[in-house]
């Protein structure tokens, strides 16, 4: 699914209005009758106290529709209309006069503070005060019914966008901004729905196909995609009968040191479970037995230090490289990177210290082969591109990385972003279970041993990440999610291809 701006989402309003031929009104009644199906499907008739409040563009149209439909469904639906300027739009007065014609109703004008009404824990808050066209924050007493619909303890379901929140672009944290349970938005999923910063705002969300012109959509470019199975699928390269472990790539993890021998366990594990062919390890000599012991199916090479990753191994020539998981940043491991990076054309992928590594040594993010892939979460993104005033400019932040030094660059969250150049991919799998220790060890795995088996690096982080997600997410339907370990993520990496493989229908 591609995510979409405001100003790009308005146009394709237009002209799919145009080559429909249908009338702005149609569209509206259209996309409100899919609000309404979803809460009717919800409700069932329901007596419960339904409120919505309007304001006076079309965001607020779309309020008096759903209005108009519920109350022919005779749910107990109370309406407002958040006065805030006199530039009522078209469709929002005949939607209004619609309304006004059922002799049951009488709209609520709020024009201050004194009619604000009384708002109730059990009551069913329908939030349809700004969409899209917000843009600048709700002040004055418009900001103070956003507050009190906010303390209400109210269920609270926003239409497109939750009241005051930006699709597109920063939104001032202290302005106020409706923090919805659940969004049923238009069209396409807008960018602050998937932000760390914003997220929370939008709570559940759900994409209603508002039927806007597909071939002209299709033609827009993108903020971000939003990675769904179908891409997952699209990506996937079935393995061949007529095949043996050597067409499926021979990768090298090198990192550990005394005490962080299990990094490098979870992230070989992950890479075997993923499929490449042959797995070797280069560690510091501590952890030889260990690894040699619990994971006979990789080969392990040593350093000559004892305790922490030292040199490059010589004579050896893998088919892709993993750096950094558990290797420390001494000086030994720093050289141990370096080493590695003069010696390989092919893309690397780094991850945890070795990106340590690399933010104390700028330097050598020159030497990282084109296409490498670097996988930081946000304090090891920090250390590498500096500090950030908002989640949007962090993304042109690490645009601007990416292209710089040809990379892919993922920034790791509740929604992963992989993020090529100026391309931009938004991951939907995975769980809250999976924030725990040794999870990004797992991923760097998944993704080595996509890269060494023949994907390209983007399709690698890519699928990869997608793959880590529902491998998670099998993981929590087995175990909930405060039980799941790293190693369960790469244990149901199996079950996750197979998910991948079977068709929707099946
Ligand atoms: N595009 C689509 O595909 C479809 C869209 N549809 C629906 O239309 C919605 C967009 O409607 P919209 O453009 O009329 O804007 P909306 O969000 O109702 O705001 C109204 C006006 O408020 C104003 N304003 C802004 N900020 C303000 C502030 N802080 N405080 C006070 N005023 C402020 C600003 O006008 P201004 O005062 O700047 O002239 C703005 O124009 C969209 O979210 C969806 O629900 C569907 O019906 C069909 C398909
Ligand atoms: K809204």
């Amino acid at each position: 699914m591609r995510i979409l701006t405001a100003e790009q989402l308005s146009e394709a309003d237009k002209i799919s209005i145009k080559k429909q031929q249908i009338s702005s009104e149609e569209l509206m009644e259209k996309a409100a009758s899919l609000v309404f199906k979803e809460i009717h499907n919800r409700l069932q008739t329901a007596q419960i106290p339904i409120k919505i409040f309007c304001g006076i563009g079309n965001n607020g149209g779309d309020g008096l529709v759903v209005a108009r439909l519920l109350m022919e469904q005779a749910y107990s639906v109370e309406v407002f209309i958040v006065n805030y300027s006199d530039k009522r739009s078209e469709d929002f007065l005949s939607n209004f006069q619609k309304l006004k014609n059922l002799d049951r109703v009488r709209p609520v004008l709020i024009n201050s503070e004194t009619d604000f009404p009384e708002i109730k824990s059990g009551d069913f808050i329908i939030d349809a005060i700004f969409g899209i066209g917000l843009n600048r924050p709700a002040e004055g007493w418009v900001a103070k019914l956003i507050d009190r619909l906010n303390e209400s303890g109210a269920f609270k379901l926003s239409i497109d966008m939750p009241s005051g929140l930006f699709s597109d672009k920063p939104t001032d944290p202290d302005s106020s901004i409706i923090h919805a349970d659940f969004t049923l938005s238009f069209q396409t999923p807008k960018m602050s729905f998937f932000l760390p910063e914003s997220m929370d705002y939008v709570g559940d969300f759900q994409i209603l196909d508002i039927g806007l012109d597909k071939e002209y959509l299709a033609k827009l470019k993108p903020q971000a995609v939003l990675v769904s199975k179908g891409i997952a699928q699209s990506l996937y390269k079935p393995r061949r009968k007529n095949s043996h472990k050597g067409d499926y790539g021979h990768l090298l993890i090198s990192g550990g040191s005394y005490g962080k021998m299990g990094s490098v366990n979870l992230t070989a594990t992950a890479a075997l479970r993923t499929g490449c062919g042959l797995c070797t390890l280069y560690i510091p000599r501590c952890g030889y037995e260990i690894l040699q012991t619990n994971l006979p199916e990789a080969m392990v090479l040593t350093g000559d230090d004892q305790d922490f990753l030292s040199g490059y191994p010589e004579d050896f020539e893998p088919d892709g490289l993993c750096f950094g998981m558990g290797a420390g940043t001494s000086d030994k491991a720093k050289t141990a990177l370096e080493d590695m990076l003069k010696r390989t054309k092919k893309p690397v992928l780094v991850d945890a210290d070795g990106l340590n590594i690399l933010s104390e040594n700028k330097e050598l993010l020159k030497l990282l082969p084109e296409n490498s892939v670097l996988t930081p979460h946000p304090g090891e993104l920090k250390r590498l591109i500096g500090q950030w005033t908002d989640d949007f400019e962090k993304l042109e932040k690490v645009k601007k990385f990416s292209q710089k030094y040809k990379i892919i660059v993922l920034v790791k969250g509740a929604y992963t972003f992989i993020v090529n150049r100026e391309e931009v991919y938004i991951n939907n799998s995975g769980n809250p279970g999976m924030a725990t220790a040794g999870s990004g060890d797992v991923l760097s795995g998944v993704i080595a041993s996509l890269m060494v088996q023949g994907y390209s690096p983007l399709s690698a982080a890519v699928l990869g990440v997608y793959q880590h997600g529902v491998s998670g997410d099998i993981a929590a339907s087995e175990k909930g999610y405060e039980a799941i370990m790293a190693s369960d993520i790469a244990a149901n990496m199996g079950i996750a291809f197979l998910r991948l493989t079977e068709s929707d229908e099946a």
